[in-house]
């Protein structure tokens, strides 16, 4: 149970990846600042989060069911917190949907939109009005760069986080008035079992609908690239965690916070056109001429923004 003065943190997702990282930063504070209350949608899956805790398990770390797709689970979860009081909602749930779009059956991408963004805001439904009623609390979402920009092979899930920038954007302003902050996180690539259910769907799956031709983008020149972009420019989900960290110490936090300097001049081309050309023919251009060459490519673009447009981003140190 929290000690008077610490703050709750529920944070949804744990048993992997950023989530479990989080978790485990906050519930560590050398302060004892937080009491983190830790979820994921199957308790079976404790042990690499209970590990990762150490000593902090059953202090400033507890456990609770909680799966984000599911009405009962979230009223349930929420009920059994002590006064329903929660200061910070960290929502990291998510998952991913990588390929040609012919060949996703409707469940499938509804079941994305179901995780990502119906998931946020069923907790943000739940925990929202007793923030608003306290007139204190602060909403966390993990976004993503692809809830700015959209990236090929990448359609559904992009759309699953753009269409949460927007529900959070047009939130925070009524929430502001509450007193209750509202924080993006957008990360890029990170290396966590995101990364590998991707690889591991890609060499089960067929792609039943799509012509061979897609199919061949998608394998042979896609994938190859994105692994190449995880390597040059992959962070930790420590590093997520830490930035998330400072988002939540902030005396005043930021609406958008990019994680990563190095994929901030990609996002940066979206808005210095707002025609859209430049970032769809720019991302043409790096597939399909570039392909082998994307890191050089990603290099260059690196030199040519420059430090200005990396401090746009919040580093993890
Ligand atoms: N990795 C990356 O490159 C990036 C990830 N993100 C975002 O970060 C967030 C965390 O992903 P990441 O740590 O990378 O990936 P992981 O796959 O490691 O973690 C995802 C977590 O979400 C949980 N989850 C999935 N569905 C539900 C559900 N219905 N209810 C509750 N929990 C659920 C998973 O639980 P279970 O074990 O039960 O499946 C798991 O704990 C996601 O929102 C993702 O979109 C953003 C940018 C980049
Ligand atoms: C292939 C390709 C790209 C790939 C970007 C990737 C692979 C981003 C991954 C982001 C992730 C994993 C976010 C998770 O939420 C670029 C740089 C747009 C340039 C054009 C070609």
């Amino acid at each position: 149970m929290a000690t008077p003065g610490q703050k709750v943190v529920l944070i949804t997702g744990c048993s992997s990846g950023i989530g479990l990282r989080i978790a485990v930063l906050l519930a560590k504070d050398e302060k004892r600042r937080y009491h983190v209350i830790a979820t994921m949608r199957d308790l079976k899956k404790k042990e690499k989060l209970v590990e990762a805790a150490g000593d902090a398990y059953g202090k400033t770390l507890s456990l609770l069911t909680l799966d984000v797709c599911n009405d009962e689970s979230v009223k349930q979860c929420i009920n059994s917190v002590k006064d329903r009081h929660i200061d910070i909602l960290i929502n990291n749930a998510g998952i991913g949907l990588v390929g040609p779009v012919e060949s996703f059956s409707m469940d499938e991408m509804k079941q994305v939109f179901e995780t990502n963004f119906f998931g946020v805001i069923r907790m943000i439904k739940e925990v929202m009005p007793d923030m608003k009623k306290r007139k204190s609390g602060h909403i966390i979402v993990i976004s993503s760069v692809m809830g700015l920009q959209g990236v090929v092979f990448n359609d559904v899930y992009a759309a699953s986080k753009f269409a949460m920038e927007g529900f959070c954007e047009s939130l925070a302003v009524q929430l502001l008035k509450f007193n209750v902050i509202m924080s993006m996180i957008e990360p890029g690539p990170v290396h966590t079992e995101f990364e590998m259910k991707m690889i591991a769907d890609v060499s089960k799956k067929e792609y039943p609908g799509a012509d061979p031709e897609t199919v061949n983008y998608f394998k042979n020149v896609y994938l190859p690239s994105s692994v190449d972009i995880f390597e040059t420019l992959g962070q930790t989900p420590d590093d997520i965690a830490r930035c998330t960290k400072k988002v939540i110490e902030a005396d005043s936090p930021r609406f958008r916070n990019l994680t990563n300097p190095l994929y901030t001049p990609i996002v940066a081309l979206k808005y210095a056109d707002e025609t859209g050309g430049l970032s769809v023919h720019a991302f043409y251009h790096m597939l399909f001429n570039l392909g082998g060459l994307m890191h050089l490519s990603m290099k260059a673009m690196q030199c040519l923004t420059c430090g200005c447009l990396r401090s746009r981003s919040i580093s993890p140190n």
